[in-house]
């Protein structure tokens, strides 16, 4: 069976994965054959990385020379040819691809068509960081690879979920039906976390689950029994936690001060929430937790501060809509990584019966709960890629998710 290719894409950089099919049928079946990225697109060089399915670096150079643009189409056109070119490639069958936002209509992933593609263009507005990025190499590689079926993942997908109550803001009931609503995002993510869950925490996997998903965005849901029921995540991928270089929740009267008193436009607010605030704006340091986590100036420790406190409190709003928490799962570049960050956030979950051994903690454990706490704490790596493969084979073979 032909591989699928993977693609990922953000403002200046491009991941990627392929990965060979096997039998196909469970999360593990797909193997991955190549993965890595395109970093510093967009002038006349960028940095390629690729390493192969054991880890092993095949590519790690900077793409030079000649004057020539180096952005998403020609980052696409290189790695095609040298994928294709690999003396083990069995041809690519089809490319998923990681699309942020599917609004109202896309509910499920979706083999594209044009008309598909244009819907999801106008989408663009509600999520103006990622949309255009996710969609921009579907149509450089329709061009490129025009009989290879492209398909589109959704994170907004695994939160279709939601009941109105969870959906609803509380607006005049035209705009909620307009498609003003929470959306939920992360929700590739979310979906092999909630899959993945049953190998960790057995018979237990049915229950309450907080999984925070702390990486440049960040977001938290709450699944029951592995179904999304609430996302701190709304309209946009700028609600709920704060973000590297997002604010997060925000008094709304805050947007209109800036509006009518300091007269800033739209288009500078919007820089404003979407990249000058979170983590860099209140450390004016770095929107990297690495960074921060390493720097002595008070200024990092209270924007850490900040997004841990903001972390546990709306934990414990998501365990309320589930009435109660059996788990917590920890996940994504900080949750993975930031021993010190899920310390501070278990520290304000300690009442909610959520125990952790700090020893566990620092080692990076899979459970970092002590063997008594009433809640299962997990570290749990993410992989959306291999997430947006199996949506992929199984959207180009006719079957549901
Ligand atoms: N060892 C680490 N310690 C603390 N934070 C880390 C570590 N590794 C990665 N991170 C954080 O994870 C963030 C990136 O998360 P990631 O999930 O890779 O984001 P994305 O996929 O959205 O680009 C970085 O900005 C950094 O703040
Ligand atoms: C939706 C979102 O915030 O994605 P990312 O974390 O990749 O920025
Ligand atoms: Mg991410």
């Amino acid at each position: 069976m032909d591989d699928i290719l993977v693609i990922n894409s953000g403002s200046s950089s491009l991941k990627f994965a392929l990965f060979g099919r096997g039998a196909a049928v469970s999360l593990g079946d797909f193997k991955v054959r190549y993965q890595g990225h395109f970093s510093g697109l967009g002038g006349h060089q960028a940095h390629l990385v690729v390493r192969d399915g054991a880890g092993q670096t095949l590519r790690d150079e900077l793409l030079a020379g000649d004057g020539k643009h180096w952005g998403h189409p020609e980052a696409l056109e290189e790695l095609l040819e040298w994928m294709e070119a690999r003396p083990e490639s069995g041809g690519i069958g089809a490319i998923g691809h990681r699309v942020v936002h599917g609004g109202r209509d896309y509910r499920a992933p979706v083999l594209l068509q044009p008309a598909i593609l244009e819907a999801l263009e106008a989408l663009i507005p509600l999520a103006p960081l990622h949309q255009p990025h996710g969609l921009a190499p579907v149509r450089t590689l329709a061009q490129l690879r025009p009989d290879v079926p492209q398909v589109a993942c959704f994170d907004t997908a695994y939160h279709a979920t939601h009941k109105a109550v969870a959906q609803t803001f509380a607006l005049p009931r035209q705009l909620t039906e307009a498609g003003l609503i929470r959306y939920g995002f992360h929700g590739l993510s979310y979906d092999y976390i909630s899959r993945c869950l049953p190998d960790h925490l057995g018979t237990k996997a049915t229950g309450r689950v907080v999984a925070a998903h702390l990486g440049n965005g960040a977001s938290l849901c709450a699944m029951q029994d592995g179904v999304s029921v609430a996302s701190t995540m709304g309209f946009t991928a700028l609600d709920g936690l704060p973000m590297g270089t997002r604010c997060g929740t925000i008094d709304p009267g805050v947007v209109l001060h800036l509006m009518t008193q300091d007269g800033m436009t739209s288009d500078q607010i919007s820089d404003l929430l979407y990249k000058q605030s979170g983590l860099l704006g209140v450390s004016g340091i770095s929107a990297d937790m690495r960074d921060l986590l390493d720097s002595t100036d008070p200024a990092a420790a209270e924007a850490v501060a900040l997004f841990c406190y903001r972390t546990f409190r709306e934990i414990a709003s998501l365990a309320a809509a589930l009435g109660g928490l059996d788990h917590l799962v920890f996940t994504a570049g900080i949750g993975e990584h930031a021993a010190p960050v899920r310390s501070m956030v278990c520290q304000g979950c300690e009442w909610l019966g959520v125990h952790i051994d700090e020893v566990r903690n620092a080692r990076g454990e899979v459970r970092i709960s002590t063997d008594d706490s009433p809640v299962g704490v997990w570290v749990i790596p993410t992989d959306e890629e291999r997430m947006i493969a199996w949506h992929t084979a199984r959207c180009v073979a006719g079957l549901g998710t």
